[in-house]
């Protein structure tokens, strides 16, 4: 049986795997568990997925009807819970297009994101939407340099919009802006008049990208202790917490996530959908395996960078070209007897494959005995040690190509006996290790 911080009492008393018990100590029996006093939040998460409005707000996007209609169906179809829009009040396209999706008839509910303001909540309303996304800025920063009002107003404002948008029978969450540069005081009082007037989720914005986890972890669990309705959590990545701060919102006892693909926003963007996927599938396998088509993640990222003319980053979670390809013998040995030694993420789950590079000078033995065997050639082990040192002291003088380790494997294959063998078609592919975990 597990605590509510993810500890098992037993082995918290005992220690695991024999290590030694420790004064203070906490011993996880699953150490990929959360900790936390939400575990059921981490292991049934929403995603409010916002490539469609905060990813509309990154410098590159320029998404025509046509464009967005695909994303909408693609995420759809990947199983988020809530596709977010841009503003209808933003120009005309954007209410039309907000229509246009509206009528898709998705099974993922369709928000619309607005100002915490009637004329634009009338527009929304109007649109077909399932729910709003209202959101006012609550700093100082922004009361004093945005809009220019004050607590009593946003908190009367606030009541007057959400009562309508309710009295429509939509959805509604209420949000400030720039959450943790906010005087906690105001805050939770505003939180607290909302909740009360039964807003459906209220929102924590890290706007500018300042929070720490723990700022995060703190702010949430206060906050989980003022209201009953569900809280939303939006992270930009200014300081490269996103996917770490929307993990501790959830262990702090938040519901829902707001993500882009790639975490395209403004600025340098928020959580990315695939981030906060591999961060969830190693805590709630089950939930994220079972709810998402991750197989689809690399379509939909592949659609959006091109859409908005970027690469995906080489070291992006799961869908980076190296993400699952291992390069140091020490490691290619390991992950050859079992994956699981130097991957924690499968990329079978994911429709990908695994790599082990085999023409380095890092290159071991075990990698080539591999990359011989693939080839269709038979050595013995000395004689797999002897090509492994040529590949290396190649790899000294130069970087080389798979194909270069290839022709040194062959070339001394034939030294051996003299002839070719019969297989041994080029494979211009690094060694390939199964799927099984
Ligand atoms: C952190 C975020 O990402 S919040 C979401 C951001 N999304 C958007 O901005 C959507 C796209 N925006 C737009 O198309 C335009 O900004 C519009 C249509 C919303 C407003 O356009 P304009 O009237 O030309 O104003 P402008 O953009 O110059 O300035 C923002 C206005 O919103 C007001 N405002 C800003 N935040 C809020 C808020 N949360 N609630 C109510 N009013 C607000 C400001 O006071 C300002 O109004 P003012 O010029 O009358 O003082
Ligand atoms: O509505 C929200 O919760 C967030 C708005 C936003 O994009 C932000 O504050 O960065
Ligand atoms: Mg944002």
């Amino acid at each position: 049986m597990c605590g509510t911080d993810g500890t098992s009492s037993a082995n918290a008393a005992n220690g695991t795997n024999g290590a030694p018990k420790q004064q203070g100590a906490r011993f996880r029996s699953n150490p990929y568990q959360p900790v936390g006093d939400f575990l059921s939040n981490v292991a049934n998460f929403k995603i409010i997925e916002s490539t469609l409005r905060e990813g509309e707000q990154f410098a590159n996007a320029y998404f025509d009807t046509e464009t967005k209609i695909k994303i909408a169906k693609a995420l759809d179809a990947f199983g988020v819970d809530y596709i977010e829009l841009t503003s209808p009040a933003a120009s005309e396209q954007s209410r039309k297009d907000c229509e246009a999706i509206c009528k898709l008839g998705l099974k993922a509910k369709i928000l619309t994101h607005v100002r915490c303001d009637m004329r634009d909540a009338k527009i929304a309303v109007e649109t077909g939407v399932d729910g709003l996304d209202v959101v006012i800025g609550t700093s100082s920063f922004l009361r004093e340099h945005s809009h220019g009002k004050d607590m009593a107003y946003i908190e009367k404002t606030a009541i007057e919009v959400i009562e309508y948008i309710k009295s429509k029978g939509l959805e509604v969450r209420f949000s400030s802006e720039d959450s943790f540069r906010s005087d906690l005081v105001d805050l939770l009082s505003l939180y607290r008049a909302v909740d009360k007037v039964g807003v459906n989720r209220v929102g924590i914005a890290d706007t500018v990208g300042c929070a720490s986890p723990r700022q995060v972890y703190d702010l949430v669990r206060t906050l989980r202790g003022i209201v009953s309705c569900d809280i939303e959590t939006h992270f930009h990545d200014d300081t490269g917490c996103s996917i770490a701060n929307a993990f501790c919102a959830l262990e702090a006892g938040a519901t829902h996530i707001d993500t882009s693909v790639l975490g395209i926003g403004e600025r340098n963007g928020i959580t990315p959908l695939g981030g906060l996927l591999a961060r969830m599938v190693v805590t709630s396998p089950e939930y994220v395996k079972s709810k998402y088509k991750l197989h689809m993640l690399k379509e939909i990222e592949d659609m959006v960078a091109e859409a908005v003319e970027v690469n995906t980053p080489f070291n992006n979670p799961i869908t980076g070209f190296c993400a699952f390809t291992h390069k140091a013998g020490i490691h290619a040995k390991a992950i050859l007897n079992n994956p699981s030694t130097y991957e924690i993420l499968n990329p079978a789950d994911f429709g990908l494959t695994r790599y082990v590079h085999f023409a380095s000078r890092l290159t071991g033995w075990n990698a080539v005995k591999t990359r011989v065997g693939q080839l269709g050639l038979v050595m013995t082990d000395d004689q797999v040690k002897e090509v492994t040192a040529k590949i290396k002291a190649m790899a000294d003088v130069r970087p080389i190509a798979i194909d270069d380790a290839d022709s040194i494997i062959r070339s001394f294959h034939l030294t051996l006996h003299e002839q070719p063998a019969d297989a041994g078609a080029a494979i211009s592919q690094p060694v390939v290790v199964g799927d099984g975990q």
